[in-house]
């Protein structure tokens, strides 16, 4: 197999079955490395691209064919439009088609089709971003308005950077630049496992608005920090980097692993709970918390752009009430004086600056500890005091990821 056929393999398990890439990768088994990254890579540019592929195609298909040719089509116009030679790219869609035992018949038009696709001049050009779905788009346009929707929908249809937390003191020569807020970002196209400091754990992969949130928590190293939903612990590496006495609670045996995997590689430490934290109790309250609450990972997309394919904002009713129950449990956790900081990787206020009004509302004596941490732009803290990152800040470097977060006191 292919990593254009395993792409398609995997474009037709999200926009057929429903899965998430990361369930999907069952299809790119037997595939080398080398051709495993390409398949994913292939399949998330035809997923930040598919509005705009499907526009292009329109006048030259007299109806869709089936998925899974719609499909080949699709990967074949995104790699056209993104600049990949056009021999090569018809010659294997062609081939794709012929070697589809139901489709072979339908090689005749994918040829044609790709060929009218190679003879337009950028077709992309002209093209406003894919949008994001309307059950996302809406609370958002309400939010934040029309501009700042089209903005975040450009940044989501580039591919995102790798940013990198660094060891405190850690300086090695790596290629980049470091953001304003002390995340590293690395160029496009490096091999991260081939970087000075890898084989030491000397950092980790981490995206730039992810690692505010420590900051934000302001541990003093001896400290005692839960890290409430901890896993796959790049927090964890922060709050044990920064000198915390940390404990770590998932609920998730696999994730969890990964934590451990971490700790190791970096040599940090740090006490792993696999738990519910609906049902869990600690033995004695903690200096400072960090709760990074499951949600709707809206805030992703540009790491992960089948989301929008395959959520449709259904899950929120269950993940609204786990957010405020594991809120309200963490809080009666803490020392008289301690600080929590509650975030989600979402770009919905649902989840966010509405889930900060509803806990003021029920816990009286509970404040908003207005923090900025280093490198934070004034326009990134919200009027109640908390962080709101989009992904269209930064965007000529990128983008970062969406996340909301708040330091509570009580
Ligand atoms: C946003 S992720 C955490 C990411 C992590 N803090 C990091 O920085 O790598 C949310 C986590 O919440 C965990 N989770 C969900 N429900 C939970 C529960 N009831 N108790 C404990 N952990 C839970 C999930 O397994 C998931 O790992």
């Amino acid at each position: 197999m292919t990593a254009r056929a395993a792409a398609v393999r995997m474009l037709d398990a999200v926009l057929d079955e429903g899965l998430l890439l990361s369930q999907a990768e069952g299809g790119l088994v037997g595939l080398a490395p080398g051709d495993r990254a390409r398949a994913q890579r292939l399949a998330m540019q035809v997923l930040r691209h598919l509005e705009q592929a499907d526009r292009v195609l329109k006048p030259f298909l007299r109806k869709p064919p089936v998925l899974t040719v719609l499909n080949i089509l699709r990967l074949g116009t995104v790699e056209l439009a993104l600049g990949e030679a056009a021999h090569g790219v018809v010659n294997e869609a062609v081939s794709l088609v012929r070697n589809d035992r139901h489709n072979g018949a339908l090689s005749g038009l994918v040829n044609a089709v790709l060929r009218k696709v190679a003879a337009l001049e950028a077709p992309f050009a002209k093209l406003p971003p894919q949008r994001l779905p309307y059950w996302l788009r809406k609370p958002l346009v309400d939010a934040w308005g029309r501009e700042a929707v089209s903005a975040m929908e450009a940044v989501q249809a580039r591919p995102a950077p790798v940013d990198l937390t660094l060891k405190p003191g850690w300086t090695g020569d790596l290629p980049g630049a470091a953001l304003p807020t002390g995340s590293w970002r690395l160029p496009a196209g490096v091999q991260i496992s081939a970087l000075p400091g890898y084989d030491d754990g000397a950092w980790w992969v981490q995206d730039a608005a992810a690692a505010l949130a420590v900051p934000l928590l302001q541990v003093q190293p001896g400290a005692r920090v839960l890290d409430l939903c901890a896993a796959p612990g790049g927090k964890t590496l922060q709050l044990a980097a920064a000198g915390a006495q940390v404990t770590a609670l998932d609920i998730s045996g696999p994730r969890l692993a990964r934590l451990a995997e971490n700790l190791a590689r970096t040599g940090l430490q740090a006490e792993v709970i696999a738990a519910d934290a609906l049902h869990w109790q600690p033995e004695a309250p903690f200096d400072a918390i960090l709760l990074d609450a499951p949600c709707s990972a809206t805030g992703t997309i540009r790491r992960h752009p089948d989301l929008p394919f395959v959520k449709d904002g259904s899950e929120l009713a269950d993940l609204l009430p786990l957010q405020a129950a594991l809120l309200d449990r963490a809080l009666g956790w803490l020392k008289p004086g301690g600080r929590l900081v509650y975030c989600t990787c979402s770009l919905l206020p649902e989840e966010g600056e509405a889930q900060l009004e509803a806990a003021l509302a029920r816990h009286p004596g509970l404040a908003v500890q207005r923090v900025q941490p280093e490198g934070v732009a004034p326009e990134w803290i919200t009027p109640a005091g908390a962080l709101r990152l989009r992904p269209d800040y930064w965007a000529a470097q990128g983008g970062m990821d969406g996340f909301f977060m708040v330091c509570l006191t009580r």
